[in-house]
């Protein structure tokens, strides 16, 4: 009996019952991508037409971003237990979204850098422009990572400044180029700036290093999160407690500032991200959480408001969950779900707050709604119900 739980970065079904608190009102990241996808807009290298999603909608996904919409679901019965979620945590950030599933909504406030140039306080950069030994700095504005390297990326090279900027989450991002600048010296910067950004509540520190030249410059996977620790133990400090065996994948190490995450198996892009989830199903340990992120949905498509890219991503993904499904034991429980919404039609680069998908399946668990719920936390009281823990002091199981 394990406990697999894959987050597609990102994969929102519908503006949350707050949307209008972030200004997110009808957002719906899967909505519109189906609809663009069906009136032939999504059509790209290696996929054309309607999005052809077989194992998720057998699964109910589509049934549940149908209900939630007040319509009727397309079929009588589905494979798994399908609904969505309601964001009881502030933010429409990743560790907000992943710490709630784990059990610990967030419910103070980040800090969050205001939507001005400069947008850090000038005691923050000058400390670090001290303390990094640098010429300056670039940026110092809110911008989307793969335009502000675009723009800024020749003059970082010749002047040796680093490009520093945020978004609407609680982040503070370090871009710099792999070869001329150093990785090592990235991260050792972005590992001051932890200590620096602390005082002023700031969720995450992320070094984005990028290579090429002029016109060619490409991030790489070597990018890496700095987080503050989750506030309360998460689901995956009461595994590793009691001794469970969790192996960690793609970001979820950092997401939780390395709590909890047991075993770590970093992988580049949703497919080799998904190839590690399914080694990891063959070989984990009776009692374990499997626990992988997808990033790519989010860092690729979502915020670089690519419709058609997302939808090729959901149907590579799609088809690899027959893979999935033939390493499963009895007793096993996978749960798909998203951390919060990135709608690719939607105006700016940013997140949107949206409800989750909640999909589980598994050899034994029968199929059918669990309705609306309202909080991510249940997924984690369900994990802890699967596999016979204490339960956790958020959230309500939706296993029977
Ligand atoms: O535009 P890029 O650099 O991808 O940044 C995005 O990634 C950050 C972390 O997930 C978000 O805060 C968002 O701004
Ligand atoms: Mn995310
Ligand atoms: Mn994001």
């Amino acid at each position: 009996m394990r406990a697999i739980l894959i987050v597609l970065d990102s994969f929102g079904l519908g503006a949350a019952r707050d949307a209008d608190v972030f200004g997110d009102v009808g957002a719906d990241t899967f909505g519109h991508i189906l609809e663009a996808a069906a009136l032939g807009r999504a059509d790209a290298a290696g996929r054309s037409g309607p999005l052809n999603l077989p194992n998720l909608r057998s699964l109910g996904l589509f049934a549940a971003h149908d209900e939630y919409h007040g319509k009727p679901g397309d079929r009588r019965s589905y494979t798994g237990l399908y609904g969505i979620a309601q964001e009881r945590s502030k933010g429409k950030d990743t560790p907000s979204g992943h710490w709630e599933m784990a059990g610990v909504p967030v419910m103070f406030d980040w800090g969050y850098f205001p939507r001005t140039i400069p947008c850090f306080p000038k005691d923050l950069t000058d400390a670090l422009i001290d303390r990094g030994n640098l010429p300056g700095i670039l940026g110092n504005c809110h911008a989307s990572g793969t335009e502000i390297i675009e723009r800024l990326g020749v003059e970082h090279m010749e002047s040796g400044k680093p490009i520093l900027y945020t978004s609407a989450d609680s982040v503070l991002q370090i871009a710099a180029h792999e070869e001329t600048f150093g990785l090592d010296r990235l991260y050792a910067l972005c590992d001051v700036s932890r200590g620096l950004v602390d005082p002023l509540g700031i969720g995450r520190v992320i070094a984005r290093p990028f290579i090429g030249t002029a016109g060619q410059f490409t991030r790489t996977a070597n990018r890496k999160d700095l987080a503050v620790p989750p506030p309360e133990p998460t689901l995956l400090d009461q595994l590793t407690a009691a001794g469970r065996q969790v192996i960690s994948i793609g970001k979820i190490g950092d997401i939780f500032a390395h709590q909890g995450t047991g075993e770590i198996v970093k992988a580049a892009g949703n497919m080799a991200l998904t190839d590690a989830t399914i080694d990891a199903i063959a070989r984990a340990e009776d009692g374990s959480l499997v626990f992988t992120n997808l990033v790519d949905f989010d860092q690729s498509y979502g915020h670089r408001r690519d419709v058609a890219g997302y939808a090729r991503a959901l149907e590579e993904f799609d088809a690899r969950l027959p893979d999935l499904m033939a390493r499963l034991k009895d007793g096993d429980i996978v749960i798909l779900s998203a951390d919060h919404g990135c709608d690719p039609t939607w105006e700016g680069t940013d997140h949107t707050r949206e409800v989750v998908p909640i999909i589980a399946f598994g050899p034994g668990i029968p199929g059918g709604p669990i309705g609306e719920r309202d909080s991510f936390a249940d997924i984690g009281q369900s994990i802890t119900s699967h596999l016979g823990l204490p339960p956790l002091a958020h959230g309500k199981s939706f296993l029977g």
